[in-house]
């Protein structure tokens, strides 16, 4: 059975996922199927990702009829360490990875949205930490993400309210990028998404990297890091003949 779409248009990876009539729930077929497709995604020449669903809702998280056969704490540990294999493979990929959150993401929704770069979500749709209403806590890398995008404090009022997070409290909040209306999220995101496909791929990649382990370094090992990416990058071909273009300006 299969519970993705996955098509390429100029160059951007588009991933659906298309199990609405379980409202998306991610049970062990649906993972497998997402970690196979995110391998097969670090061999295509694809310059973004960018993932949207089906139907009004984004994800609803974990299969619960699937949760409710996991009977014991290490069958817990392996769903929940499947899980943190397939988000960290979609974080690491090389590509910045766009999420259209284009419907309501609950429980480990929420927490699979936030392995994306780049929060895009529908105007009327919200952002629900849902676990400790389900009796349990984030198992699919979601404390850990949500701190780092919100911060200590946010992150403890979200997760222990688990109320839900409409867009305007979410953009200001920084768990969303932008927000837009239903008719046209989807061609925003990928409007944005050809903003920056046309460049290299010699340099949006080093740009992805150079953020992401910024907040993971300690200065001195991030600004070694730059010099070493912007060494790299300073002879390309590209960087030459904008500044030449520049430098001759005035004759
Ligand atoms: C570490 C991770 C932890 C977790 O993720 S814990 C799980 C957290 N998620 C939830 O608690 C969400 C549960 N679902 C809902 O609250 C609602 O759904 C929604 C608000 C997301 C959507 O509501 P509406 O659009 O009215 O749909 P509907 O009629 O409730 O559901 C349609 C069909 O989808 C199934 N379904 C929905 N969510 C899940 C789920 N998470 N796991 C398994 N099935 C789900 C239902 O049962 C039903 O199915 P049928 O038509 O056969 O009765």
């Amino acid at each position: 059975m299969s519970y993705t779409v996955f098509e390429n248009i100029e160059n951007i990876g588009i991933l659906t996922l298309s199990r609405y009539q379980k409202r998306n729930a991610i049970n062990l077929e649906f993972m497998n199927e997402l970690y196979q497709i995110i391998l097969n995604i670090k061999n295509m020449d694809i310059k973004a990702l960018l993932v949207k669903s089906t139907g009004n809702v984004f994800c609803s998280g974990g299969d619960i009829d699937y949760f409710a056969t996991l009977d014991s704490k290490e069958k817990a540990i392996s769903m929940s360490y499947a899980m943190h294999c397939l988000l960290n493979e979609i974080e690491n990929l090389e590509v910045p990875t766009i999420a259209c959150i284009n419907g309501s993401a609950v429980g480990g929704g929420a927490e699979f949205i936030m392995a994306f770069d780049i929060r895009f979500l529908e105007s009327d749709s919200f952002i629900q930490f849902k676990e400790i209403q389900m009796g349990v806590t984030t198992g699919w890398g979601g404390t850990y993400r949500l701190v780092n995008i919100v911060g200590k404090s946010k992150a403890l009022e979200l997760l222990l309210s688990a109320k839900p997070i409409y867009a305007q409290e979410a953009l200001k909040i920084g768990l969303i990028n932008n927000y837009f209306d239903k008719e046209v999220i989807f061609e925003e995101t990928f409007k944005f998404c050809k903003t920056f496909a046309q460049e290299d791929l010699n340099l949006i990649k080093p740009i992805k990297t150079l953020v992401k382990h910024s907040v993971e370094k300690t200065n001195n090992e991030a600004m070694a890091q730059e010099r070493d990416v912007f060494s790299q990058t300073w002879m390309l071909g590209k960087r030459q003949s904008i500044m030449e273009k520049f430098v001759k300006r005035k004759k």
